[in-house]
């Protein structure tokens, strides 16, 4: 019998939930190929070691960008060696796949993540919106008629959406999140400090000593780089406060679509966000403070999902199941 298949094709990770199993991988969404022949040479965390440091002779692509699709045929290969992985796929039996997407792509977009999926060796392929497979699999009653809140910061995206009766009622999505947070503290490392950090130690630092609001007594951390000037290898000292200066312009965009989310809502559905909260999914969520932030800036409570890297392949692989459920109920 064809499994059911929730996949979270995201920007920085791809993790795939099977029914009965759950969520059983989760590795970065990298390729690595050979430059001269374009030949695959590894997929997900093999591939992701290769990142900067590559030769000449390799590649290391990440097939998304933003949350969607920027190499349709890196795609493919991706979803093809991690299918291939699961040993769901058979000559005689292909999986039905559910693929959480950002809300706002446009139909071309949606059309490559479905052909992308189907190539890889789907029986039939679902898309649904994220931050609603995001809720389910956070355990939230979506189709209850209720509002309910969630905040899912990816790398690529920030989607934000408030849900009722099973459908979003206002959303956003924006092409910010931690990518961007990475993006941000290179930078300052660079302008502040005159030194080089590639994107990997960029997200250490974000990771480790990274804080959304600032500390009385922060964290402190040792980097290493590439002087500006010299080109020679050097270490600094950062501390969690100085990270908090850089992301804070890109934290103040993810907070100014929220509250853009919740202006639009109804007087009785921004009541029921006051009553429940707002729920945090994605890795974007594990920031130290960001609850703390958002939860000031909008006045209303924020809980983070208990495991937020992993609430949209679940959420979509329930929500598969469930479709499977309900149909099997008719048929009877
Ligand atoms: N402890 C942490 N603190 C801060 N950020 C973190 C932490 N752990 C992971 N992240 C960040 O979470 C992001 C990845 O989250 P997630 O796996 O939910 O995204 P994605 O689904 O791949 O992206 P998208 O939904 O945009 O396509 C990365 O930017 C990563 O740096």
């Amino acid at each position: 019998m064809a499994k059911e298949i929730g996949i979270d094709l995201g920007t920085a990770n791809v993790l795939v939930y099977v029914e009965d199993k759950g969520v059983v991988l989760n590795e970065p969404s990298v390729v690595a190929v050979d430059t001269k022949t374009e030949k695959v040479l590894a997929v997900g965390t093999e591939a992701y070691q290769m990142v900067g440091r590559t030769p000449d002779n390799i590649r290391a692509v990440r097939p998304l960008k933003d949350g969607v699709i920027s190499d349709f045929d890196m795609t493919e290969a991706m979803l093809n060696y991690f299918i291939g992985k699961l040993g769901v796929k058979s000559a005689l039996s292909r999986p039905n796949i559910m693929v959480a997407a950002p809300t706002n792509i446009t139909e071309i977009e949606r059309k490559a993540i479905m052909e992308a999926a189907e190539k890889a060796g789907a029986a039939k392929v679902y898309l649904e919106y994220e931050p609603k497979v995001a809720a389910i699999g956070a355990g939230l009653d979506i189709f209850a008629p209720i509002a309910s809140m969630v905040i899912d910061m990816g790398g690529g995206t920030s989607d934000i959406a408030v849900l009722s009766l099973g459908d979003i009622v206002s959303s956003r999505s924006i092409r910010v999140a931690g990518d961007r947070l990475n993006h941000d503290i290179a930078s300052y490392v660079k302008n502040e400090h005159g030194l080089q950090v590639g994107e990997r130690t960029a997200e250490q630092i974000k990771i480790e000593i990274g804080t959304a609001i600032p500390e009385e007594e922060p964290q402190k951390m040792e980097v290493r780089g590439r002087d500006n000037f010299t080109g020679m290898p050097r270490s600094i000292e950062l501390d969690a406060n100085e990270i908090e200066l850089a992301m804070h312009d890109t934290l103040a965009q993810i907070i100014k679509a929220s509250h853009d989310v919740l202006a639009e809502i109804q007087p009785e559905l921004a009541s029921d966000i006051i009553d429940r909260g707002i729920v945090m999914t994605g890795g974007g969520a594990l920031l130290k403070g960001i609850d703390t932030l958002i939860a000031g800036k909008l006045g209303v409570p924020v809980m983070i999902a208990d495991h937020p890297l992993d609430n949209v392949a679940r959420g979509a692989g329930e929500l598969l199941e469930n479709m499977k459920q309900m149909k099997e109920s008719k048929r009877r």
